[in-house]
């Protein structure tokens, strides 16, 4: 039997996949191409933001898999195209015009943090079908919302639910609800996250404000910012460097402070994985030799999207659990959804505060 040969960690075995040449078995290049890009369909069901399967493999209208064997050329959508900026900009008109207000700063409500959006005076609601071109929330805890309104005098508007891209959802996808933000007027973005503690200083509980990343999907290649680059919203070759606002990170650590809460108060580096698995042990220590202070599944390709546009960036992840990373450790450490949830009802109070406080500063200094 033929077959060609693959590591399995003792060595090399042989394995077989019934091909005489050393491949796989042969494919024409059309189909090559559709098993490539399984969830690559350039039809309307799947690419624009008008289809109704995007980010899943598409069964065309014949009842076929799409570019299988019906002949038609497949051409990949690069994620930048999947929202351009006249429908971004569609979508902000209709928040902006449906709520008559232009909000300054932007919130992304992390998981089990939807009530930072409860703490919005006059509220106008958008449920997320409502919105025209707008993902649905598929995550507990992230309500599916946009809520727009006053906060400490501010004009806010707040992602009650965010989308990830463990739910099948492109990252651009992810993260269009920040170019909505742009075009409706927001200066800051303030994302929120829920995430495992690596760093063994911190406690369950614990608040770490972001001042780094490590973009782990963008070590594989992807990003939101991936295809051809929109000008209007900012340059091809965007600088991270200080993608996080230093004066927010002080003056956050300051109304820490005056909370009665500094010794809970962190400033740590954050990495975002694909999910929806949370990690292993092996992956865990690793993010660690790699300065990781905290790891979650969201928020970088969000501060990416923000910094592209210019935005001012704070970002927090509330510590709701935390993680293994020696063998050794804890064998009921293991995280879940609903732990992570529970202990972010817990600090949604603090959560709150700091970022009712942060935005009360903010909106003093430009008053
Ligand atoms: O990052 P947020 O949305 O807060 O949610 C975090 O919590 C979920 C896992 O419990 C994942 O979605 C992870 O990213
Ligand atoms: N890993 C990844 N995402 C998370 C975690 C975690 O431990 N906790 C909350 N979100």
């Amino acid at each position: 039997m033929t077959g060609y040969k693959v590591a399995n960690g003792n060595g090399s075995t042989n394995v077989t996949n019934g091909s005489t040449n050393g491949h796989s078995n042969g494919l024409s290049s059309a189909e090559y191409t559709a098993q490539e890009n399984p969830t690559m369909c350039s039809r309307d069901c799947c690419s624009g933001p008008g289809g109704s399967n995007r980010g899943n493999t598409c069964t065309d209208k014949k009842g076929g898999k799409a570019g299988s064997l019906n002949g038609e050329k497949i051409i990949p959508t690069p994620q930048s195209l999947l929202y351009p900026y006249e429908v971004i900009e569609e979508i902000a008109d209709f928040i902006v015009k449906g709520s008559g207000m232009r909000p300054k700063i932007g919130i992304i409500c992390g998981s089990g943090l939807g009530s930072l959006a409860d703490i919005i005076q006059d509220p106008k609601i958008f449920e997320y079908e409502k919105i025209p071109n707008f993902p649905v929330s598929t995550v507990e805890g992230h309500a599916g919302r946009l809520v727009v309104g006053t906060l400490e005098g501010a004009t806010v508007m707040a992602m009650q639910g965010r989308f990830h891209f463990y739910e099948g959802y492109p990252l651009a996808k992810c993260s269009m609800p920040v170019r909505v933000m742009k075009l409706c007027g927001v200066e800051y973005l303030f994302a929120t996250n829920a995430a495992g503690g690596i760093n063994p200083r911190f406690a369950v509980g614990d608040i770490m404000l972001m001042h780094d990343h490590v973009n782990m999907l963008g070590f594989a290649g992807n990003s939101p910012l991936q295809g051809p680059n929109d000008p209007r919203f900012g340059p091809r070759f965007p600088a991270l460097v200080n993608s996080y606002n230093k004066d927010l990170i002080n003056k956050a650590i300051e109304i820490g402070k005056a909370m009665g809460i500094e010794s809970n108060i962190h400033v740590g580096v954050y990495s975002c994985l694909g999910g929806p698995n949370y990690e292993t042990i092996a992956e865990l220590k690793a993010l660690r030799m790699m300065g990781v202070d905290a790891v979650g599944m969201s928020t970088v390709h969000e501060v990416i999207t923000a910094r592209h546009c210019d935005m001012k960036v704070f970002a927090f992840s509330l510590i709701t659990n935390k993680c293994a990373t020696e063998y050794s450790d804890k064998k009921d450490d293991e995280a879940n959804h609903e732990e992570v949830m529970a202990v972010a009802k817990t600090r949604q109070k603090a959560c709150c505060e700091l970022v009712a406080r942060l935005i009360r500063e903010i909106h003093l200094a430009s008053a």
